[in-house]
């Protein structure tokens, strides 16, 4: 049996009752921190508490040799991950992989990122259109820095339908968590080489650490950069699209937007 555990938003003790016991109960016990990361916590930490050893897999063990899989045709193994175990990861992939080694498997979900959002924003899930996400900028074979366009793009996308963007920020072993500040100063410089103005006059929303006691969530204009300091990681970004006014009535007495955003509205 293959049983797959999300870990919630933050900490050790973000995981469901059901989830604890399904650790307790298992084997084995694999975790990947690639996809998402447990920032109030530790792996030794979560040992302690959940009173098992975890097995820390890094992204290839996970998607190009999953070697470890064969053990769940005869133990009962457990495979851990940060917010809920199957929103933006592939891990589908090895529940597929265990379906076909003839391994059932389980969910347990826990809480995501991709629905924490709504609650601290005020923004309205049904109105956000497709995610993204930003890498780090890259080093071409021919030496040129490059910054992928495909989150502009998708934004410009979204925006001209009137839809909100979530924006997921990259987690690298080589440059550590992007904040929204980096992922804006991105943007702003795609739209710097294209002049196509998506961002100009644009709100952004910059939420940091959610699910902790120290959780932050700041709207404002996207190219008002240093407004969005939001402090350590993990972080995540939105671009609004057209406001309902509930939605902008909560952008501003919740995350301190400007008021000129009620205007519109009068
Ligand atoms: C690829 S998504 C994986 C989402 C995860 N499976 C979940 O359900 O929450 C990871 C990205 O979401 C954002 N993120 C995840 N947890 C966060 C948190 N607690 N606070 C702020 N942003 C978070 C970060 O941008 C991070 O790089």
């Amino acid at each position: 049996m293959l049983t797959f555990i999300g870990l919630g938003l933050f900490d050790e003790q973000d995981i469901s009752l059901k989830g604890l016991q399904a650790v307790q109960a298992a084997d084995l016990v694999y975790l990947e921190f690639y996809t998402s990361y447990l920032m109030g916590t530790t792996i030794e930490k979560m040992e302690e508490l959940y009173g098992k050893q975890i097995i820390r897999l890094m992204r290839e063990d996970v998607e190009q040799n999953p070697e470890w899989l064969e053990n769940a045709k005869t133990q009962n193994v457990v495979f851990l991950t940060g917010g809920d175990t199957m929103a933006s990861t592939t891990h589908v992939d090895l529940r597929i992989r265990a379906k076909d080694m003839g391994i059932e498997t389980r969910l347990i979900h826990g809480a995501s990122i991709t629905s924490a959002v709504f609650g601290l924003s005020g923004l309205q899930n049904y109105r956000f259109g497709k995610s993204v996400s930003i890498p780090f900028p890259y080093v071409s074979s021919r030496g040129n820095r490059v910054v992928t366009e495909t989150p502009y793009d998708t934004i410009k996308f979204n925006l001209e339908n009137g839809l909100h963007t979530l924006v997921f920020l990259d987690i690298n072993s080589e440059h550590g968590y992007m904040t929204v500040q980096e992922a804006l100063s991105l943007l702003l410089e795609v739209e710097e080489k294209r002049q196509e103005g998506i961002m100009e006059y644009q709100i952004a929303i910059g939420i940091a650490r959610a699910g902790s006691d120290t959780v932050s969530v700041k709207a404002d204009f996207a190219n008002n950069i240093d407004a969005f300091d939001l402090g350590e990681p993990l972080q995540i970004l939105i671009i609004p699209g057209k406001l309902h006014f509930i939605e902008a009535e909560a952008l501003v007495k919740l995350a301190g937007a400007p008021n000129r955003l009620l205007e519109d509205f009068e």
